[in-house]
């Protein structure tokens, strides 16, 4: 069931003393283009120059390929109840977004919506940002102050795609959702393939674009813990504040005991003793309407 204006969700519910951040939202500069805004989910924990570079990747294929101009970029860091292994508490985790944000000295901003509350599907995420700069906002202005709509499309590593193709973790109405009314940009992400990551999305082909690695580079949060547990640098790996903030809070230092005993796999992915042998669990509360806690598809 959708909403009158199509929403998946009737009615967003808000964290306590939420206020939407839209200070760095920008002026259409061509009015011929259509205006995007480019929103990555994600655990974020930590976050590191790869998720910040998701967006230069993004805004360099937008430039040259597309009639879009990115008028604004937003990380959406998912809440704690998505229960992912190594998932740090969100309190943490959107303090390391707004420090990444400010060391990037750019556009970036922090919305802090989904991961202050209980589990928010992605269509329900794009749907909060789409009512609170479309609705709320009245869409951003052109140079001459004439107000424009703005689209707004999800960005996201090959990895993230290739789960959509995977029984269970998506409903069929969340993609139809996600790529038909929104759509996505699609960065490369290495062991994960472009082709195999859209296979099965190819009814919203007009709406996914594909974004290739020029140089190869596949940091993941989970090789950062993986350092910090083994007390490894990470210097150069994510901002400087970001890192400080790390070692005065002592993050990362212990997890579960079957993290502990993790080593990297080919693909740079934490592989736990018991992963291996426990079956794939799928997301069943995330598909649902309720806002139940989902279980991470990685767990
Ligand atoms: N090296 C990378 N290349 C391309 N996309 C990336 C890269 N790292 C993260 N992403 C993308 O950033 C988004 C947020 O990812 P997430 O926070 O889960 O990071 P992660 O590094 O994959 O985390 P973890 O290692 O904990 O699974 C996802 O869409 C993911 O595909
Ligand atoms: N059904 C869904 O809406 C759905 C399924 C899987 C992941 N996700 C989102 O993808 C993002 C990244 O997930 P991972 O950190 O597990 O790669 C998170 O923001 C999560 O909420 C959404």
């Amino acid at each position: 069931m959708t909403s009158p204006a199509g929403y998946v969700t009737e009615a967003f519910t808000n964290p306590p003393n939420y206020n939407f951040p839209h200070d760095r939202l920008e002026t259409l500069r061509d009015a011929s283009k259509t205006p995007v805004v480019l929103v990555a989910c994600g655990s974020f924990s930590p976050v590191t120059y790869l998720h910040l570079r998701m967006f230069e990747m993004a805004k360099d294929y937008i430039r040259h390929n597309t009639e879009f101009e990115v008028v604004g970029i937003y990380l959406s860091p998912v809440s704690d109840m998505y229960k992912k292994p190594g998932l740090l508490n969100a309190h943490h985790r959107v303090n390391m977004c707004n420090l990444a944000a400010q060391d990037s000295g750019g556009s970036l901003m922090i919305d802090p919506w989904e991961a202050f509350q209980a589990y928010q599907r992605t269509a329900i995420v794009l749907d909060h940002f789409d009512y609170e700069i479309n609705t709320v906002l009245g869409g951003i202005s052109t140079q001459d102050g004439e107000h424009r709509k703005v689209r707004v499309m999800l960005l996201a590593g090959s990895d993230l795609i290739s789960t959509m193709s995977e029984p269970g973790v998506w409903s069929y109405s969340d993609l139809e959702h996600i790529l038909g009314r929104y759509g996505v940009f699609i960065i490369e992400r290495a062991g994960s393939g472009m082709d195999q990551a859209t296979d099965n999305l190819a009814k919203w082909r007009h709406n996914i674009y594909m974004i290739s690695q020029l140089i190869q580079n596949d940091v993941s949060s989970t090789k950062v813990r993986l350092f910090l547990r083994r007390g490894l640098s990470v210097r150069y790996l994510l901002p400087n504040s970001v890192v400080d903030y790390i070692e005065e809070n002592g993050l990362y230092q212990d997890e579960s005991a079957a993290n502990a005993n993790a080593s990297l796999s080919e693909k740079g992915k934490e592989k736990e003793a018991s992963s291996s042998t426990a079956p794939l669990k799928k997301e069943p509360a995330a598909l649902s309407t309720s806002r139940e806690s989902p279980t991470c598809r990685k767990c």
